[in-house]
């Protein structure tokens, strides 16, 4: 069920990277970068360096300074490069998203309820508009009058049309999808630019992009080493003078570079935005990479029956009266608490109830005031002129509501409200006054495939709850068939912040899943509020991610990129550490060789010359950035194991690899050196 839209990396993409990759040489731009920005302050010294060999006054060899150059030139393109390429894939996407943007016009109503057309730019949060067949809708908001289907595909890519309703969980509309019947009245949600499509565009496009406070220890990780080494090149100048060796700037330069994390440096940035990226790709829109990340490591997640696990468009499918009361009785009276219910649920009754022939007289809503349906009170209804009051609601609360006004709960309520809720149904209690007259079972289905995805969450060691308005029955059932490890059950609001708040009091982190308003504030409480996109814009807005398929069990995936993020960067930075053992080895010996001869038993790769092995150590730097793009981009394969035997394997791996790796790979280049006699 869960869509992945293709990742391809097109030829027009690497070309329009490359040439970022240029662009990005502004200081200003690399300097928010620091390891790469001071590789660029020494390709200035070693170009000028080129230039006048005697600059600095000493020993300097034209021919070495321009090879140096060069070599760093290139170093510094390849990890601009990288960054541009992990970028492309979201600019691209970002130029589609534009052109569903262009200008709409919109069916304003004004005051007077005249219509007039005006561009989609100018609505404002509060406006109301008129979308007819055929119409794009200008901007988010939400349906306050009629139903119409509506194709979602421009944002969500899914062709089938979805229908939007005004009063519950299907009344949100988004800005850029298109009415393909009917026709609704919308209440404009969000002012200009900050529509659903605008935060889309901007996420893709990077725009925004913040680093995340992970990206930003290890930065600062990062920027300590590059201070400690150049520490280290530096205080190499008096030693070398004291035993009589001048070191060119050139070699100090390429020492420096070489030592500094340039591998993991030049592909940070390109590891987070490829990490959103792949989320994009599973059709979730995440706001930020703090929340992605934080996925990687959730402990627990909360999620919402109705509209969540379940479809979500409970219908009314039987109207069961209890004893003494008449089919004919329980029909009108089921009406009459529907009259002014504007929900699905409610408009359903009326619907079903209709079918069973009801005269033009019981639907007649004159003079009677509607009871609007809470999630704290969990009931709806209506008062009449003659005093009659007409309820329905979840069994507890109605209960609750009878005995409280000394009325009896028939005998066979139980029975009937449970053979209801073992099939996974939503019983709601009709009563009048404090009598009770029967239930009507409201339909819903569990989406499909849910099982084997809570399974899959088990494995990743995740455990799910759901948390459920409805009565412990039903809870029980579809948390039965969806394959939940637990349920709550008669749950308010409030309860669903507080089951978060309780997890993360015991320092565990907490997903939640809703598609209601009353999801709104546990979706804001969570660490990470992934919300339906057939949901309210409340709940939309308050969550930190969107699955545009409204699949719950989407935090799979967004979990294991998370996981795959935060290891990606672990495997690069150690490599990249790594590497510096063989890099030393390499250069170390060919800046003393010559004043020190005992200095030749550390050149144990056998390297041809001084200055090759320094040459050599320098190019394997720069093409091992452009080597690890597909591993940055594609991030570690993530197979759900303990944290310690995935530590060790990555130690090993990319550990061990990292030390191993760059001896073979500068032998290699040295020799390469000396076949062509360019050192
Ligand atoms: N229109 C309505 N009129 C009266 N009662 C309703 C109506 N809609 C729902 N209820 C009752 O209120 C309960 C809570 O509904 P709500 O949609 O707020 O649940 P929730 O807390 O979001 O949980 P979930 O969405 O998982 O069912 C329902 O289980 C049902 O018994
Ligand atoms: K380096
Ligand atoms: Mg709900």
């Amino acid at each position: 069920m869960s869509t992945k839209r293709k990742a391809n990396v097109s030829k027009k993409i690497v070309l329009e990277a490359i040439n970022d990759a240029f662009k990005k040489l502004n200081p200003k731009v690399m300097a928010r970068n620091p390891v790469m920005f001071v590789v660029e302050i020494g390709f200035v010294i070693t170009l000028l360096l080129s230039i006048f060999p005697a600059l600095f006054g000493g020993i300097s060899e034209r021919g070495y300074n321009i090879a140096v150059t060069i070599i760093l030139f290139v170093t510094i393109i390849f990890a601009n490069f990288a960054e541009a390429l992990a970028e492309g894939r979201g600019k691209a996407q970002a130029n589609s998203l534009k052109k569903t943007k262009q200008d709409t016009k919109a069916r304003l109503i004004l005051k007077d309820g005249s219509i007039k057309i005006v561009d989609a730019t100018e609505l404002r949060k509060g406006d109301t508009v008129l979308v007819k067949a055929n119409d794009l809708i200008p901007t988010d908001g939400d349906v306050i009058e009629g139903v119409a289907a509506v194709d979602e595909s421009a944002i969500t890519g899914e062709s089938a049309a979805v229908i939007k309703e005004s009063g519950g969980d299907f009344s949100s509309v988004t800005g850029g999808t298109k009415v393909i019947s009917d026709y609704i009245k919308v209440k404009v949600s969000t002012d200009p630019g900050e529509s659903f499509l605008d935060r889309m565009i901007n996420l893709v496009e990077g725009a925004k992009r913040q680093k995340t406070p992970n990206e930003i220890a290890l930065s600062t990780l990062l920027v300590s080493l590059t201070l400690i080494f150049l520490l280290v090149c530096t205080t190499l100048v008096p030693i070398a003078s004291y035993i009589k060796v001048t070191l060119p700037i050139a070699t100090l330069i390429a020492l420096l570079v070489c030592l500094i994390p340039t591998t993991i440096g030049g592909l940070l940035s390109a590891i987070g935005i490829a990490g959103m990226d792949r989320v994009t790709q599973y059709n979730v829109i995440a706001k930020s990479g703090k929340s992605v990340e934080a996925a990687g490591d959730i402990n627990t997640i909360i999620l919402d029956k109705t509209g969540t696990i379940t479809h979500g468009n409970r219908m009314a499918a039987a109207l069961f009266p209890v004893n003494g009361i008449s089919q004919e009785e329980l029909n009108k009276f089921a009406v009459y608490s529907s009259l002014h219910d504007e929900t699905p649920e409610g408009r359903s009754v009326i619907k079903f109830a209709k079918k069973s022939g009801l005269s033009e007289k019981e639907l007649d809503k004159n003079g009677t005031e509607g009871i609007e349906f809470t999630a704290e009170t969990r009931m709806s209804g209506t008062d009449f002129t003659d005093g009659k009051k007409v309820r329905k609601g979840a069994v507890d609360a109605i209960i609750e509501n009878i005995l409280y006004q000394g009325g009896k709960v028939p005998s066979d309520l139980k029975d009937i409200s449970d053979k209801v809720a073992m099939q996974g149904g939503t019983p709601l209690v009709v009563i009048e006054g404090n009598r009770v007259l029967g239930v009507i079972y409201l339909k819903d289905t569990v989406k499909p495939g849910m099982k084997e995805r809570f399974d899959e969450l088990r494995k990743m060691g995740i455990k799910s709850v759901m948390c459920t308005g409805d009565n412990p029955l039903t809870a029980a059932t579809i948390a039965n068939e969806a394959g939940v490890d637990d349920f709550i059950a008669e749950a308010e609001p409030e309860d669903k912040i507080s089951v978060i708040k309780r997890e993360q009091a015991e320092g565990k982190l907490v997903a939640m899943t809703g598609d209601g308003t009353n999801d709104a504030p546990a979706l804001a409480q969570a660490d990470v509020g992934l919300a339906m996109n057939t949901g309210t814009n409340a709940a939309k807005e308050a969550a930190n991610m969107v699955d545009l398929d409204s699949d719950p069990t989407k935090i799979i995936e967004v979990v294991a990129i998370g996981k795959q993020l935060l290891m990606t960067r672990g495997a690069l930075t150690t490599f990249s550490i790594a590497n510096d053992v063989a890099k030393y080895f390499a250069i170390i010996p060919a800046m003393f060789m010559l004043a020190i001869p005992q200095m030749k038993a550390l050149n144990i790769m056998g390297l041809a010359t001084p200055q090759s092995a320094i040459l050599s150590a320098l190019i394997f730097n720069a093409i091992i950035i452009p080597l690890l793009i597909p591993l940055a981009m594609k991030g570690v394969k993530y197979v759900p194991m303990s944290a310690t035997r995935l530590l060790t394997k990555n130690l090993s791996l990319y550990g061990l690899g990292g030390v191993l790796v760059p001896f073979i790979g500068i032998k290699f280049i040295d020799l390469i050196l000396v076949m062509f006699r360019v050192a």
